[in-house]
């Protein structure tokens, strides 16, 4: 379904100028994902009514909150913002935080209980501190949480794990994904790191000076486009599989996915879980042959897709393959390419180390 839609143009400065079109899904989360200065932090800010834009048309399920011939003001929007860095308030307690939510909640909406962000947050033990006794991570905790509590249809995150180092960020990453999974709303989502989209996005919009240059589900728009990513050796694609298999004694795990299985690390996940892994192009090598006489466990049947030039370095190039119809990126020398003869529609193997495989 696609019912929140935004069509906005803004005129920063003579240099800027942002111009949207998007249908987005109305449940799951949207990545926005660009350079600095791509016009990601704008965009939230016109659709929270922050900013003025023109030519606008932004509506979700039917209300709309600004056309050309209305305007709804930034307070009357049903939207929770969650900045870079937590604003709380400094003279309440984290539980004073969320209580003033609570206060401008709209009564007739739940969208999540309080009990439920406690839990899924994990602020129990936080409830009775003041801001500058909380951690940076835990602050960022209340802020999302103090912004899901005035139960909004529309949740904005403009990179909230950006102030934290990361180790941090992997403490708190569980709990957004948990809380991404629960509420059912869309969340709009500023990242600039790919670890953050693969583990929390199901849709990627790219923008580039002020425009949107790719948009669709996550697994697509990053085997499509590696080049608009511009990541060099950190081109990565998801995969999104069911473990169906785990073996204890060796510390791995099976996952099938589009008629394929690839063997990982174990993590926490249980039989029928399913798991979203990153895997990066530099750590997928391609086989002629079906000889199975490396060190590496998954050997999968692809079918070659494309080879596109690596725009940042002439002597490598990325191979797009498909298993099924889930893209997989290599990252190999334009030699080995030419050597292996290696084009398009040509049925190949492409290796995957299980330990080089991230989540
Ligand atoms: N109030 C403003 N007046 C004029 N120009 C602005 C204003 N705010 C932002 N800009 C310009 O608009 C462009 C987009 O800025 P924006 O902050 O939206 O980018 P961004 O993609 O969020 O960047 P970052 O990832 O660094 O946060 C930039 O060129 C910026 O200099």
């Amino acid at each position: 379904m696609t019912d929140l839609t935004i069509r906005l143009t803004k005129q920063h400065s003579d240099d800027f100028s942002l111009s949207v079109n998007l249908d987005l899904p109305n449940q799951g989360v949207t990545a926005l994902f660009g350079r600095s200065g791509s016009g990601k932090t704008t965009l939230l800010r016109c659709i929270a009514g922050l900013e003025r834009s023109e030519n606008s048309d932004i509506s979700l399920n039917g209300e709309r909150w600004q056309s050309t011939t209305n305007w709804l003001p930034a307070h009357k929007r049903p939207i929770g913002y969650v900045f870079q860095e937590a604003s709380l308030f400094p003279h309440l307690t984290a539980k004073g935080n969320l209580d003033f939510a609570i206060k401008r909640a709209d009564a007739k909406r739940t969208i999540i209980d309080y009990a439920d962000v406690i839990a899924l947050m994990g602020l129990q033990p936080l409830l009775a501190k003041y801001p500058n006794q909380l951690s940076g991570g835990e602050r960022q905790r209340i802020a999302i949480a103090r912004a899901l509590l005035i139960q909004p249809k529309l949740l904005l995150m403009d990179e909230p794990l950006s102030a934290l180092d990361d180790s941090l960020k992997q403490d708190i990453l569980p709990y957004l994904e948990a809380l991404c999974h629960r509420v059912q709303i869309p969340i709009l989502y500023i990242s600039h790191s790919i670890d953050e989209v693969i583990r929390l996005a199901d849709h990627l919009v790219i923008l580039e000076n002020g425009k949107v240059i790719e948009q669709g589900a996550t697994q697509v728009v990053l085997g499509q486009s590696p080049t608009a990513l511009a990541q060099g050796q950190d081109t990565s694609v998801l995969i999104s599989g069911t473990v169906i298999e785990q073996n204890d004694e060796w510390g791995l795990s099976t996952l099938h996915f589009d008629h394929h299985q690839m063997m990982v690390k174990q993590g926490r996940e249980k039989i029928g879980d399913m798991v979203r892994l990153r895997v990066q192009s530099r750590d997928v090598s391609i086989s002629l042959s079906h000889a199975d006489n490396s060190s590496i466990l998954n050997r999968l049947p692809v079918l070659i897709d494309e080879l596109i030039k690596d725009p940042q370095d002439s002597s490598t190039m990325i191979v797009r393959m498909l298993a099924g119809n889930t893209p997989i990126l290599a990252n190999i020398t334009a030699l080995s390419a030419q050597r292996l003869n290696l084009h398009q529609g040509q049925a190949v193997i492409a290796q995957i180390k299980s330990a080089a495989v991230l989540r």
